[in-house]
């Protein structure tokens, strides 16, 4: 279709000389100066004046929106930075949500918040983790969107729902897993533990691992089922019950490895984003003073563990081993 228009306009051109354009063209330009002179200058500083007073408008009304939107996003922890060897705490209000259960002193969150941290576990222990969680998720995997092996409960994402790898793949696990793969999980998990109890105030002895806990992976294929959504708002607490605490511990690098994908607190005056980074902490109280959710991610494939805890030691779990 632009090809038949740009034939035409060919055409039409080489009937007519330059010439002649030339010339009608100047025609057109003195007659008008002649005739328009002072009221063209006239009307030029209207137009001026006009887009002056509309660039202030919409400014303005930038300025207006920008201040109404929620959806204002603050970075709290960039993937360049480093944050060590002290974790980057950020206090926020407990919510109420702790009164509807058994308060246990030296646990239950007094205070709460969210802090990030690069500093407790190495890139290259990340690795590691992130090369099991490889290993295992290519045992199954979901149709798309998300896919989840908990190492505690054996559970692994199959096609639309979950097989037990234990019972599954028996003695064939003992090829896909060492005991130095779990033994580093549970060093993992003890640290985490150590530094949550630090930054919060509290006895690492009074903290359980709760289920569950999991490797997740997520790519940008579009999920099948709702458990494979792993994009909606929620909190912990509510989702999981047992959860007092939620750590993170990512095992791929936002920009380079992925791209969405960002953790995002979801506050009432704007969302807070934590860019995932490999090794990098980031753990919170998991009351509803931390909403949150994971964007969807756009290109690449994300790996993260999720490492929780609870006070209540009716939901204490052990470390996941090899059988
Ligand atoms: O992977 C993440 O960054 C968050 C996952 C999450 O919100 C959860 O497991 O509850
Ligand atoms: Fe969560």
């Amino acid at each position: 279709m632009a090809l038949v228009h740009l034939n035409m306009l060919w055409k039409f051109s080489q009937n007519s000389t330059s010439a002649n354009y030339l010339e009608l063209f100047s025609v057109l330009v003195r007659g008008n100066a002649l005739r328009q002179g002072s009221s063209w200058r006239g009307s030029r500083l209207l137009v001026a004046l006009l887009l002056v007073a509309l660039s202030a408008c919409g400014a303005a009304t930038w300025l207006y929106m920008t201040s109404l939107d929620s959806d204002v996003t603050e970075t709290l922890v960039s993937q360049g930075e480093l944050v060590a060897p002290q974790p980057r705490v950020y206090s926020v209000q407990c919510s109420e949500d702790y009164d509807n259960y058994k308060r246990y002193p030296g646990c239950t969150p007094q205070k709460c918040g969210r802090a990030v941290t690069d500093g407790v576990v190495t890139r290259e222990e990340a690795q590691t983790l992130r090369r099991l969680a490889e290993r295992g998720l290519a045992l199954a995997g979901s149709e798309g969107g998300a896919s989840i092996l908990d190492l505690h409960s054996g559970a692994l994402s199959m096609g639309k729902q979950f097989v037990n790898i234990y019972r599954y793949f028996g003695e064939r696990l003992k090829d896909v897993f060492t005991q130095e793969d779990f033994q580093l999980y549970r060093d993992v998990r003890g640290r985490i533990q150590e530094v949550i109890a630090q930054t919060f105030g509290l006895d690492p002895a009074l903290m359980y691992l709760t289920k569950p806990t999991f490797f997740s992976r997520i790519n940008s294929t579009a999920a099948k089922t709702q458990h494979d959504e792993y994009w909606h708002p929620h909190i912990d607490k509510v989702t999981y019950g047992s959860f007092d605490y939620t750590s993170l511990l990512y095992l791929s690098d936002y920009g380079s490895d992925f791209t969405g994908g960002r953790f995002v607190f979801m506050d009432q005056n704007g969302n807070r984003t934590v860019e995932p980074r490999t090794g990098r902490v980031s753990f919170f109280s998991s009351g509803s003073e931390n909403l949150h959710r994971v964007e969807k991610v756009m290109w690449g494939t994300r790996y993260a563990i999720t490492v929780s805890f609870t006070c209540d030691p009716a939901h204490a779990i052990s470390d996941p081993a090899l059988p």
